[in-house]
């Protein structure tokens, strides 16, 4: 059988950095060969970054990316890696109209070329879009219409991007139509709570498809509110996994594959769904036979609460640098959400990166103050304390509000405080609020809400508690201090705006809340539904109606990391104007 040494780099990049992503992929290959690679590969999109959403629609960023996919094969080989093969992900223009998609020649595709030679000796595109949850690919990309193969050294290569293997159809049986030997596909797949078991279990489903070995690479990093875990597979064409990556672990995975033998003649023609063959021979003789160095080695997997609890780190660590902050600011009430931001902060950026203010009301508890000082201590973050009396007398005397109008103003004045300290000294704002808040909108508007990323903005606050504890736990198993103060953990959640006010005098318990959310928000249940799971009607019709009335706050909330399959934002688009209500109530004018 002959035998390929395949190197999978499980990177990240950066969207619209051309440059910089083009120098990660000259320093990865140059890592490849030194390993002995014989084939090379990149993500999804590599070198634009993904998802680039509008960006695909200006035509001077499809040229620069096309630009860039030619002068990177003349960099790799006037590096001296120009006969190893390397797949990379681009953006590219389809050179032909697509009158079944209404588009003219020119249309933009999301496509991956393989360089050779100083050359792009072969391009495709995507064929199947994902049009769903945070994906809009339809928007933007024409479909590719080929079966893309490449022969090297006796082994015929089929090639995929992403989403062609999350649909039935297409390359898939393509591949084992023309015979291939080896399918690699590579992607960009947002992180989603319990993901990796539906990718697993579907790259061993396609690669028995396929009939033949499958690698799935995927990418790592953080865009915006996505997060890329990694967790690249290869696995046989009897669906055995062979090698897995770490998860959120930059990196290369190199293997030794024992493959069959190419058909003297290659395919040709039309196969699948209407895919042309487009088959390039790159070296036709096998290699000469060798010892397996390389084999695959199974990365352990993290368990529920650490594999979220890193998602959320890497999450806010990607979006800081990639809009080049270096420190993050955050309002520290004593309270658990802050306490549980703060600590992913001090993971993501160091603690000497973050900075905490407590800025207490003649409402903060003694604790409060105290909690919010033990976190500091505990963690090593920078703290301060500014009181906002001062300010709030100054406002009432002004404007002699009562009511939720003078508990909301102290919110905002933390709110206005943070944005100036911002302003002042280059921290962005952290906003602590979590996933059971804007759902019910329990949040001021310009107040808690303020703020440029919210680290735990995808998080049920039963899922808060949860990981503030699994956090202490992992530090104390590893000798370290525990960072959030355990009082924070245990006392009753309160936004403390008036005296002994507690969250559950607007809201149902947490427990309660959440299941109830969890159904309508996640799960798109409708009244009825929930009703008849056992839940009391008259809460179900209170927290549907908070979150249907919520949806202009969520709208100016800012972004965050995206853990579940429907978090806010892309993934759950309602109108803000809505006279529909569930619960049969409709509101009028
Ligand atoms: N459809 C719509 N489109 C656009 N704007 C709309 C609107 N409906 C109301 N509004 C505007 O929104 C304003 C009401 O919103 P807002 O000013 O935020 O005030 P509101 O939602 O009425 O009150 C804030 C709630 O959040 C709670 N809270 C505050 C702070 C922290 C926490 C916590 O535990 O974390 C909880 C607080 O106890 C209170 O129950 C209205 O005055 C109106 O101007
Ligand atoms: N005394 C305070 N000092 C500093 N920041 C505060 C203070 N009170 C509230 N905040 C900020 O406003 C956010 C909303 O806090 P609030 O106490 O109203 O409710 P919460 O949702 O229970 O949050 P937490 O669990 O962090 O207290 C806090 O996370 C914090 O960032
Ligand atoms: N980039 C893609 O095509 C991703 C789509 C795929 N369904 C995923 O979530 O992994």
């Amino acid at each position: 059988m002959p035998q390929l040494r395949l190197a999978l780099n499980q990177i990240d990049s950066t969207v619209g950095d051309l440059d910089g992503n083009a120098e990660s992929v000259v320093r990865w290959t140059r890592h490849s060969v030194e390993q002995g690679a014989h084939l090379v590969a990149f993500p999804e999109m590599m070198l634009t970054g993904y998802p680039v959403e509008d960006l695909a629609l200006r035509s001077s960023f499809v040229e620069a990316s096309r630009a860039a996919l030619r002068a990177l094969a003349g960099r790799l080989d006037d590096e001296g890696f120009g006969q190893v093969p390397v797949i990379v992900g681009y953006l590219d223009r389809a050179e032909r109209a697509t009158p079944a998609y209404g588009q003219p020649a020119g249309a933009p595709q999301n496509a991956a070329a393989v360089l050779h030679g100083g050359e792009v000796v072969l391009t495709f595109a995507k064929h199947h879009l994902p049009n769903y949850g945070v994906f809009d690919e339809f928007r933007y990309f024409v479909p590719g219409e080929t079966l893309p193969v490449v022969r090297v050294h006796g082994v015929d290569v089929a090639l995929a991007i992403c989403e062609d293997l999350w649909q039935d159809g297409g390359r898939v049986p393509a591949a084992r139509s023309a015979g291939a030997g080896l399918l690699v596909s590579v992607n960009a797949s947002p992180y989603e709570r319990d993901k990796d078991d539906t990718r697993l279990e579907l790259v061993r489903k396609r690669a028995q498809e396929a009939g033949c070995t499958t690698a799935y690479l995927a990418m790592i990093g953080g865009q915006d509110e996505l997060v890329f875990d990694g967790d690249s597979i290869v696995v046989d064409s009897a669906g055995e996994v062979i090698a897995r990556a770490p998860q959120f672990e930059q990196g290369c995975v190199v293997l030794d594959l024992d493959l069959p033998a190419a058909a003297a003649t290659p395919p040709s023609g039309t196969v699948d769904d209407g895919l042309r063959v487009e088959h390039v021979v790159l070296s036709e003789d096998p290699l000469p036979a060798y010892e397996p160095e390389v084999t695959g080695s199974e990365a352990p997997r993290l368990e529920d609460d650490e594999e979220i609890y890193t998602a959320l780190v890497v999450g806010l660590r990607a979006y800081v640098a990639k809009n080049g902050f270096r420190s993050v600011l955050i309002g520290l009430s004593g309270g658990i959400d802050s306490a549980l931001c703060a600590a992913i902060a001090c993971d993501a950026v160091g603690p000497d990166n973050v900075y905490g203010v407590s800025m207490p009301s003649r409402y903060s508890s003694e604790h409060s103050k105290g909690d919010a000082g033990e976190l500091a201590e505990r963690t090593g973050l920078h703290f301060r304390t500014v009181p906002i009396g001062p300010m709030f007398d100054a406002y009432m005397e002004s404007l002699e509000l009562t009511g939720l109008a003078e508990e909301n103003l102290q919110s905002r004045l933390r709110g206005t405080m943070l944005m100036a300290l911002s302003n002042q000294e280059g921290h962005i704002v952290l906003a602590p609020g979590n996933k059971s808040e804007l759902a019910c909108g329990y949040s001021t508007l310009y107040g808690d809400s303020v703020g440029a990323y919210g680290p735990i903005k995808d998080v049920y606050k039963t899922n808060v508690f949860r990981l503030a504890k699994w956090r202490n736990r992992a530090a104390a198993e590893r000798g370290h201090t525990p960072p959030i103060p355990e009082n924070s953990i245990t006392k009753p959640p309160s936004a403390e705006l008036r005296p002994g006010q507690v969250d559950t005098d607007s809201l149902p318990d947490y427990d309660v809340l959440d299941r109830v959310l969890k159904l309508y928000v996640d799960g798109d249940k409708g009244r009825e539904e929930i009703v008849a799971l056992g839940f009391d009607a008259e809460l179900v019709t209170r927290v549907l109606r908070m979150t249907d009335t919520a949806e202009y706050k969520r709208r100016q909330y800012p972004p965050g990391t995206k853990i579940s399959a429907k978090g806010f934002g892309k993934d759950r688009r309602l109108p803000i104007t809505n006279h529909w209500r569930d619960t049969g109530v409709p509101r009028r004018g």
